[in-house]
């Protein structure tokens, strides 16, 4: 279980009109073993957030602590360091997958960044990996080209927990998925983070898809974050009027009878 704590978090983008703070001042924090939601519409700012947090970004003021010691991202020591606690999935699958690597292949290499496994540890671990997100053994040796995007998306996540982190960053993962397929991968993602004790950041725009496996939510817009509660209560009583208009504005998610079929 990893705590993320992210104090005053400033990044500047330029854009056609000159420079502004795609993330402006942007405080959030994760108990270990829970689920904070940040919605938001496009542009507001959210993956910029998750970008910075994990280096990818510079930072132009404010600070992130993982676990209570302030990021370093400078190195490439420093990167490795922090991939070990804390992994990213995207929107596309395809770009956390080699197009030319099998699943087994895909998830050997990510099971094996961190630890020596011999042939059978690899083989286990792979099987393991894929029993945990949903997905039949069979397909250990399809490429992903010869997957759904659902599956492909499962994948991608299998990919990321190989490495046992303690915090996973899901921006838009189920975004790009047909909506019968979204609900059953983020059911898959919730009984994960629960089985699992992970922590999660969970990126999306789509309210009540984002407040199904979150404990917290966070509402972004123009790189602030202009409400934050636990779920039921944003639910419930909505404080800013940016709030209700994400929650009007949608349509609401079906979840899948128990024991339905993952697409
Ligand atoms: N590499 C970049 N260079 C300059 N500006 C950027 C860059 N990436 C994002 N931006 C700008 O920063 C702002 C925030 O974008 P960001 O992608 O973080 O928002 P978002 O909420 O994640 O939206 P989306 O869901 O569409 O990804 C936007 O105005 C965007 O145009």
């Amino acid at each position: 279980m990893t705590a993320l704590r992210v104090d005053g978090l400033t990044v500047r983008r330029t854009g056609p009109r000159g420079s502004f703070a795609a993330v402006d001042g942007v405080s959030l924090e994760i108990a270990p073993g829970t689920t904070l939601g940040l919605v938001g519409e496009s542009g507001s700012g959210k993956s910029t957030l998750a970008g910075a947090i994990v280096g990818l970004v510079p930072v132009r003021a404010g600070r992130i602590l993982v676990d209570g010691e302030e990021v370093r991202t400078r190195t490439v020591r420093d990167r490795r360091r922090l991939g070990r606690r804390v992994q990213v999935v995207l929107q596309d699958p395809d770009t956390a997958l080699d197009p030319r690597m099998t699943v087994r292949q895909a998830l050997a290499e990510a099971a094996t960044v961190f630890r020596r496994l011999d042939r059978a540890g690899r083989a286990e671990r792979v099987a393991e990996l894929l029993d945990l997100v949903g997905l039949d053994g069979r397909l250990a040796d399809r490429l992903p080209r010869q997957l759904s995007g659902g599956q492909r998306q499962r994948v991608a996540l299998a990919r990321a927990l190989a490495v046992e982190p303690g915090l996973l960053i899901a921006d838009e993962i189920t975004s790009a998925l047909d909506v019968s397929v979204q609900a059953s991968v983020l059911n898959t993602v919730r009984r994960l983070q629960q089985e699992l004790g992970l922590s999660m950041l969970f990126i999306g725009h789509n309210l009540p898809a984002v407040c199904h496996v979150s404990d917290t939510v966070a509402v972004m817009r123009n790189g602030r974050i202009v409400e934050s509660a636990p779920t039921g209560t944003l639910l419930r009583a909505p404080a800013h009027p940016y709030t209700r208009t994400l929650l009007e504005s949608v349509p609401v998610l079906r979840t899948p009878p128990a024991g339905e079929k993952n697409p």
